[in-house]
C-alpha cells in the first residue's frame, strides 16, 4: 500500500483496487482517512478473497454438473446483454434466473457452515434456552440453509426456488438464505461479495462455455477448513462464439 501510495496520481484513472481505495479514504473531501486505506485493502483481501474464491469454485462446480442450466443462462445473458458488449453491474435487475443460481449456490454449498465464533457478554435467555455469560456460541448457518419446514426438498439443487410465478427474483426467498451471518457481526463484505460474484459469473458465462471432465466424478464432497472447498476438478472451458453457439 505504501508503494502505491508513493506511484498513485490522482490526475489519472485508478490502475487497481487500491487507486480507488485511496482515493475513496484519503483524497476524497472528507474521506475515511489513511489508517482505513490499509485496514480496508486488509478486509477485501484478508476476509473476501478466499470467500469469494471459493464460492466462485462452487459455481463452477455446479454449471458442470447442470449442463441445460448452463446453457439457460447462456441464453438469458444473450437475449438481455447481447453479444456486442460485456456484462456489467446494471444488468443484474435483468437477469433473474443468474440470480436465483447465485442464491441457490450460496445456499446449496452452504461454504461457510458455521460462523466465527462469538462469546455471550452476558447471562442470555434466548427461546427458552439459557445461555451462560462468556459461552462461545456459533451460528449453524448449514441447519438454516437445510431447514426442511423453510425450504422444499432441501437437499435438491433447485434454483427455480428463488423465482416467483412471474419468473422475477423472489427477495424474501433470496434472503432467507444464511451464509454471511447474523447480528452486529455479520459480514461487512456481504453487498460487494455478491456483486463481484454476479460480475464474475455473468462474465465468464458470457465469454465461456465450461464442460466437465468425463474422467472425473463431481461431488459436493468438500475440503474441510473455516470454509468448505470442492474436491480438486479440472474443467475445459471454451470461448463461445456467436450467439447459439454455446457448447
Ligand atoms: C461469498 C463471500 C463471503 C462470505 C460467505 C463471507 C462470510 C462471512 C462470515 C460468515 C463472517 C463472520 C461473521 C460473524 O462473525 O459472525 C464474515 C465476516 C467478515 N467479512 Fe465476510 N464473507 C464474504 C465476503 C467478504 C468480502 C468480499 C469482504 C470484503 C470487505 C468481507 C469482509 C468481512 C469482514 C471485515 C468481516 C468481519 C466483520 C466483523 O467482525 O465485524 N467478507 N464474512
Amino acid at each position: 500500500m505504501a508503494q502505491h501510495r508513493r506511484s498513485y496520481d490522482p490526475r489519472r484513472p485508478p490502475r487497481h483496487i487500491s487507486d480507488a481505495v485511496l482515493e475513496g479514504a484519503e483524497q476524497a473531501p472528507g474521506g475515511l482517512g489513511r489508517a482505513y486505506a490499509e485496514a480496508t485493502m486488509t478486509d477485501i483481501f484478508g476476509a473476501g478473497q478466499d470467500t469469494t474464491a471459493t464460492a466462485l469454485c462452487w459455481a463452477l462446480l455446479l454449471l458442470l454438473r447442470h449442463l441445460p442450466l448452463q446453457r439457460r443462462l447462456q441464453a438469458e445473458l444473450d437475449r438481455v446483454v447481447g453479444r456486442a458488449r460485456l456484462p456489467t453491474a446494471d444488468d443484474r435487475a435483468a437477469l433473474p434466473q443468474l440470480e436465483a443460481f447465485l442464491c441457490e449456490v450460496l445456499r446449496y454449498s452452504s461454504f461457510v457452515p458455521v460462523t466465527i465464533p462469538h462469546a455471550t457478554t452476558a447471562d442470555v435467555q434466548l427461546d427458552g434456552f439459557y445461555i451462560p455469560r462468556g459461552t462461545v456460541v456459533f451460528i449453524n448457518q448449514w441447519s438454516v440453509n437445510y431447514d426442511p419446514t423453510k425450504w422444499k426438498d432441501p437437499h435438491v439443487f433447485d434454483p427455480g426456488r428463488f423465482l416467483d410465478a412471474e419468473q422475477q427474483l423472489d427477495r424474501d426467498r433470496a434472503a432467507g438464505v444464511m451464509i454471511f451471518s447474523l447480528g452486529k457481526r455479520r459480514c461487512i463484505g456481504d453487498q460487494l461479495a455478491k456483486l463481484q460474484l454476479f460480475l464474475f459469473t455473468a462474465i465468464l458465462l458470457h465469454q465461456c462455455a465450461f464442460e466437465p471432465n468425463p474422467a472425473e466424478r463431481l461431488t459436493m464432497d468438500c475440503v474441510h477448513g473455516l470454509a468448505l472447498k470442492p474436491q480438486p476438478f479440472t474443467v475445459s472451458v471454451r470461448p463461445r462464439g456467436e450467439p447459439g453457439g454455446a457448447l
